[in-house]
């Protein structure tokens, strides 16, 4: 169409074969979306069974002595395994870029420091994609679609290595964003790990309550609670690992409750329901920080599909939509700096919503 080549015809940004460690939820999505984009991918689990059935869900094969030296290790393991997994990854294959996606940075990184491991192969980097339970069996590969991935190097880290490890975010979608250990751990202290405390304690709320009170939850409760299925054993160490950060926001927050019940038991007491309104209302303001969500209308659905890097991709869209007979109701386009990855957002009535994904993937175009 148009002369255009489509996004799924070409070649990988991905060269050279990956192996992953750890073929769980995260190691497997990794996998399954860098095999559908072509590359070779290795799988290897300290469980046999998880490892097997990495394999027949499609995430990749099993090493064998003949494979030659992986040019990237991704290491998807436990975060309180992740710096031992690290080392013996960067010591069984030299030469190779080792990663990991362990949802701590600081804390892998100074345990390898004081080991003393030569680090110049390794990048750690965190997919800020996830989903409420691990395993193998819940891989997706378009987990981490629009998602910021944060990558981690410093003045030492080779061009090549950064380059392969951002390759492979961009191949499944995702946007690299570099960041140091530090910055990354204070940051997902506020916007994840903060909030699956809160969902967790919030949910907890509800063991005490009765049949009938929990059976009238709705949309708002669902929510606010959604991650509160998450893994305990994987928080616990995800928490443990970035606890000043966490403990920190968990602080500000006890000050901020405090002022709200006292506020709120209180309600006749001068200025009380002005606080009241006062914490509610910054609430509302944080919320519309949130990327992503807010400016889109109630009214039509919305549709996000991946635009490549090449000139012409946003108009051999916008021509393809015609030709279905889909009409576009409004567009917002989300790029990245440096990112070769784009994101159109379009608006459509709900009614064509699924057709209009349909026939967009039958023609080769990735939607989300
Ligand atoms: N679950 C989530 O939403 C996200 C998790 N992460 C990070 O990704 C990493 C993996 O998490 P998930 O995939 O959710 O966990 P998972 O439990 O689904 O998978 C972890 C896998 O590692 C294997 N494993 C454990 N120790 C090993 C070892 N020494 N050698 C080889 N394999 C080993 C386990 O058998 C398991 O299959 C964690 O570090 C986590 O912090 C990052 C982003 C999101
Ligand atoms: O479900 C969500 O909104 C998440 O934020 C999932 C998630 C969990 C752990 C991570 O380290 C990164 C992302």
């Amino acid at each position: 169409m148009n002369g255009v080549t489509r996004p799924s015809a070409r070649a990988s940004r991905v060269h050279g074969q990956v192996h992953v460690i750890g073929a769980g939820l995260l190691g497997a999505s990794i996998g399954l979306g860098l095999r559908q984009r072509g590359v070779d991918v290795t799988v290897e689990d300290v469980s046999p069974t998880t490892a097997l059935l990495a394999v027949d869900y499609g995430a990749g094969r099993l090493r064998t002595a003949e494979d030659a030296t992986p040019a990237l290790v991704v290491v998807a393991t436990p975060p309180d395994v992740t710096a031992d997994v690290i080392e013996r990854a960067l010591a069984a294959f030299p030469g190779a870029v080792v990663t990991d996606v362990a949802s701590v940075k600081l804390a892998p990184f100074e345990a390898l420091t004081r080991r003393g491991v030569d680090l110049t192969n390794y990048v750690g980097s965190h997919p800020m994609a996830g989903r409420e339970r691990g395993g193998a069996i819940m891989a997706r590969a378009d987990l981490f679609a629009a998602r910021p991935w944060i990558v981690c190097r410093d003045e030492e880290t080779p061009a090549n290595a950064l380059a392969l490890v951002e390759a492979v975010a961009l191949e499944l979608g995702a946007m690299p964003l570099e960041m140091t250990p530090e910055e990354h751990d204070q940051a997902v202290g506020l916007v994840s790990h903060l909030p699956q405390v809160v969902a967790s304690l919030l949910a907890g709320r509800l063991l005490p309550a009765g049949e009938r009170a929990v059976g009238l939850a709705g949309q708002g409760l669902r929510d606010t609670t959604r991650i509160a299925g998450s893994d305990p054993e994987l928080w616990v160490q995800i928490l443990g690992a970035n606890r000043a950060p966490v403990v920190a926001e968990l602080e500000a927050l006890q000050t901020d409750l405090a002022a709200f019940t006292a506020a709120l038991s209180d309600p006749d007491a001068p200025g009380a329901r002005r606080r009241i309104a006062d914490l509610l209302a910054a609430g509302a303001r944080g919320v519309a920080r949130i990327p992503g969500k807010h400016g889109t209308s109630e009214r039509f659905a919305t549709i996000t599909v991946l635009i490549d890097d090449r000139p012409g991709q946003l108009g051999a869209l916008l021509t393809e939509l015609g030709d279905l007979g889909i009409n576009m109701e409004d567009l917002r386009l989300e790029h990245s700096p440096g990112a070769q990855i784009g994101f159109a957002e379009i608006a459509v009535l709900p009614e064509v919503a699924e057709r209009a994904v349909a026939d967009l993937g039958e023609r080769g175009w990735r939607t989300l």
